[in-house]
């Protein structure tokens, strides 16, 4: 397969802080790929330099086989960012913004798009009134729409959902799973791993300055900590009682037990069941995800479910 975005080896620090330390990644065209960190792990960093806004201190980048560092202008009309602070005009409307970008994209027959955009992020009410009056989550939102009113070959998401309401995601999701089906590259950076997981073809995990984990969401997910059940009781008897019938993680602070469920019903209901019939009461049960720190705390710390 073609690849849209090959990244070999890229490097970048600030002062003595090396933020990137050689990572390398293709995104493969047509595809979407999703860069996962915690904050401040370096994900603006990589696309500030794969979109030509900061340069590499070693390493390359090729955009669509053209190398960043030749031919940049060729490059920046390939892509479009919508980066985490919104390029926004304040003064502007709603409208007015999206107006502009269409005109500057020399776009025809634009304002049904403009009232489909404003529709679909749900700016209908706001649209006429000047931008610096939205909240964050309206600028976001409008900032997206920008994006999206001719949407490029290659699409840089920054954080895209970051500060959006549940509905405004979902959108976005559709938004980005719809431009996906019309042959569009996209590169998303995020914190959440349900965000890659919900949209991503391929996944790579930053941490510490390299890249931990990389694969098909498939794959990166089987490295993955297993979901549990986390049971908490009202004192230490019970939390030993309840260890010692159905096994599990003790968290002795928060009289705590962290059992495997692997997401499925009967081994819940089992465990349940169980724990009553022994009359052990419980205070509460919760099912746990895994979170993106228990990932980075699992590849810091070497170790999969598998190969416990
Ligand atoms: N211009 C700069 N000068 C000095 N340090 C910088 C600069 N830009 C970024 N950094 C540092 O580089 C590290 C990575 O920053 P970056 O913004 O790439 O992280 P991020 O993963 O995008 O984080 P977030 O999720 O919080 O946006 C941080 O420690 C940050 O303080």
């Amino acid at each position: 397969m073609q690849e849209a975005i090959e990244v070999v080896d890229l490097e970048k620090s600030f002062s003595n802080h090396k933020v990137l330390d050689k990572i390398s990644f293709r995104v493969p065209s047509g595809s979407i790929f999703a860069l996962l960190g915690t904050n401040g792990s370096g994900k603006t960093t990589t696309v500030k330099m794969m979109t030509t806004l900061l340069k590499p201190d070693h390493g390359s980048v090729k955009i669509d086989n053209l190398d960043i560092s030749q031919q940049a202008l060729a490059i920046q009309k390939r892509f479009s960012l919508t980066g985490q602070f919104a390029a926004v005009d304040e003064v502007l409307t709603g409208r007015e913004n999206l107006v502009l970008i269409a005109k500057l994209r020399h776009l025809k027959n634009y304002l049904s798009k403009v009232d489909e955009l404003l529709a679909v992020f749900d700016l209908q009410e706001a649209a006429d009134r000047p931008a610096q009056t939205y909240s964050g989550g309206m600028r976001r939102k409008l900032d997206l729409a920008m994006s999206l009113i001719d949407p490029p070959q290659i699409l840089f998401l920054d954080e895209p959902t970051t500060g959006l309401d549940p509905q405004a995601r979902a959108v976005l999701w559709q938004m980005i799973r719809t431009l996906k089906k019309s042959g569009v590259t996209i590169f998303l950076t995020t914190q959440y791993l349900e965000e890659a997981e919900q949209l991503a073809d391929t996944v790579a995990i930053l941490n510490r300055g390299k890249i931990a984990l990389q694969g098909s969401v498939a794959e990166v997910k089987r490295h993955l900590p297993k979901e549990t059940l986390e049971l908490t009781f009202a004192d230490e008897e019970t939390l030993a009682a309840a260890e010692t019938l159905i096994g599990g993680k003790v968290n002795k602070e928060l009289l705590a037990l962290n059992v495997a469920t692997e997401n499925k019903v009967e081994k819940i209901t089992m465990i349940l069941n169980q724990l009553q019939a022994a009359k052990l009461e419980i205070l509460t049960f919760t099912q746990k995800r895994a979170s993106l720190d228990d990932v980075f705390f699992m590849i810091v710390e070497n170790r999969t479910e598998e190969g416990k």
